[in-house]
């Protein structure tokens, strides 16, 4: 482990781990290696006295949603749900908020799905039980997502059966957030708000994925998608092209259908969505779908690239002007630099866990 010696104080502001008290984030956690960077923030493996594996994700606070965090936080740091990232400690400094956080190891869901052998509706339809298990944590608690999309969905750990985990919700002001173009809702796009329905047509939009292999909106051919707020669409004609869509379930089309209705009032709830007969398993179809396992493959490797390229502008953004200088004179080593790949094992899905 290496200490990296970051400016962290005294916790002082609302949601810091315990008022007053005068802990520091060094008096009970040694950072680690880079685990990856974010919109908001940088993350990195960090050990709890010296034994308990955690994660810690460091934020900056000139792109936080105050208020979010003053109303929110102390709330969401209480949730304990087996599909929802716990937050377990909180440490507030006048530049930056950091939250210790639970530590996934088990890699992207559709990572792991595009690397194994088989896949079917049925394994499909066990990870949105799962991601609305999540869901209906956060919202029954009267909180929304907003951040809802495939970097946000993680394996708990290798294990075979591990659960599929939501990383914490998106804490940052939005409009200085390079949306996430195709899962957010019309309603957010057009300034209205985003709310728990807005968290239901992002799932609409990720469950359309996980059944064909690319975004809905986006091209009717599977190689199109809309990679920039920019190309967020204006009006949204649902489709299910084939070849892609001709062998999947009437009952997974309705859902997806339902949860990408225009109007937030009358989409589904994740109460509701819970309900359905092919969120339930009984209608899900259990043949391998190589084809979609194909363009998920190749709808990865376009987030990754994405990825690199927004990494290297965020970089620039959350590098102090010191630490640049020591990069260009060679003196901050690739570990520290360079986050590790992920790692791709295989899917297993459950029930939607208690909140
Ligand atoms: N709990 C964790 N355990 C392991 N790795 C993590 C964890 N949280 C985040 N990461 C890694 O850090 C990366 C960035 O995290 P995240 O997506 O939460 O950041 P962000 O985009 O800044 O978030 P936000 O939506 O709050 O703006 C993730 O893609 C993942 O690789």
């Amino acid at each position: 482990m290496v200490e990296l010696g970051l400016p962290l104080g005294k916790p002082t502001g609302p949601g810091a781990a315990s008022p007053g008290t005068g802990r520091h984030l060094h008096d009970s956690y040694i950072l680690g290696e880079l685990l990856g960077r974010g919109a908001t923030s940088t993350v990195y493996k960090c050990l709890f006295k010296g034994k308990k594996e955690c994660a810690c994700k460091i934020l900056r606070k000139s792109v936080l949603d105050r208020r979010r965090v003053e109303n929110e936080l102390p709330d969401l740091r209480e949730l304990r749900h087996p599909n929802l990232v716990e937050i377990r400690d909180v440490f507030d400094t006048p530049d930056e908020l950091t939250l210790v956080l639970e530590l996934v190891a088990g890699g992207e869901l559709l990572e792991r799905i595009a690397e194994r052998g088989f896949y079917s509706e049925q394994t499909a339809a066990r990870a949105v039980r799962q991601i609305l298990g999540a869901l209906q944590c956060l919202h029954s608690r009267g909180h929304a997502h907003r951040a809802l999309r495939p970097e946000k969905l993680v394996f708990a750990s290798e294990a075979e059966e591990s659960a599929i985990k939501l990383l914490p919700v998106g804490l940052g002001v939005s409009h200085l957030l390079p949306t996430a173009a195709p899962y957010c809702a019309p309603e957010a796009s057009k300034g209205q708000g985003a709310g728990p329905a807005s968290d239901m047509w992002s799932l609409g939009v990720v469950a359309y994925i996980l059944l064909c292999g690319f975004e809905p909106f986006a091209a009717e051919n599977g190689s199109g998608s809309a990679d920039s707020p920019g190309d967020s669409p204006t009006h949204h004609a649902l489709h299910f092209p084939g070849p892609w869509w001709d062998e999947v379930s009437d009952s997974a089309k309705d859902l997806v259908t339902q949860l990408l209705r225009t109007d937030p009032s009358v989409r589904p709830t994740a109460d509701e969505a819970l309900q359905h007969p092919w969120v339930r398993g009984d209608t899900p179809r259990t043949h391998h779908m190589d084809a979609t396992v194909r363009s998920l493959r190749e709808f990865n490797a376009r987030r990754k690239f994405r990825a690199a390229t927004q990494a290297v502008v965020a970089t620039q953004r959350l590098v102090s002007p010191e630490k640049r200088m020591s990069r260009v004179l060679g003196q901050v080593s690739p570990q520290e630099e360079t986050p590790p790949a992920p790692a791709v094992p295989h899917v297993q899905g459950d029930r939607p866990g208690r909140c």
